[in-house]
């Protein structure tokens, strides 16, 4: 299956199960991989019949700044299942990184693969 991808997408969340993280956000990125059949967009050369990664990505940064969670489990899910149901993708793969969660780690994450039923 053809694919299109946003690599580092970024948010600034209030996201943690610390008291610090319910008042001070902090950057979540994202990697985001979409099955999706180019064949129509490549022969009609029109957006309209293309996967629009940057309105995915803004509506993504929407939803994750939109309010507080806890667990980056949660926001992959969130974010799997507008991608789905939003820009009628068929399988999502969703990454998130967390960035300043461990001080001795480049970053931590999940990552999460999600289908339409
Ligand atoms: N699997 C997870 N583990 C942890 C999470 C999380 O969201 N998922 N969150 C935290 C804290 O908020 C941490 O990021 C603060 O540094 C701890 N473990």
């Amino acid at each position: 299956m053809d694919k299109v991808f946003v690599k580092g997408l970024r948010a600034d969340a209030l996201i943690g199960v610390y008291e610090w993280e319910h008042e001070q956000r902090q950057p979540l990125l994202f990697d985001l991989t979409m099955d999706w059949d180019q064949a129509a967009a490549a022969a009609s050369d029109a957006l309209a019949d293309a996967l629009d990664y940057d309105a995915l990505s803004k509506a993504v940064v929407k939803l994750v700044e939109s309010r507080p969670r806890q667990l980056i489990e949660t926001v992959a899910e969130e974010v799997a299942q507008l991608i789905l149901n939003e820009f009628q993708v068929p399988s999502v793969k969703v990454r998130v990184s967390k960035p300043m969660a461990v001080a001795a780690a480049e970053t931590v994450g999940v990552e999460i693969i999600r289908s339409r039923n």
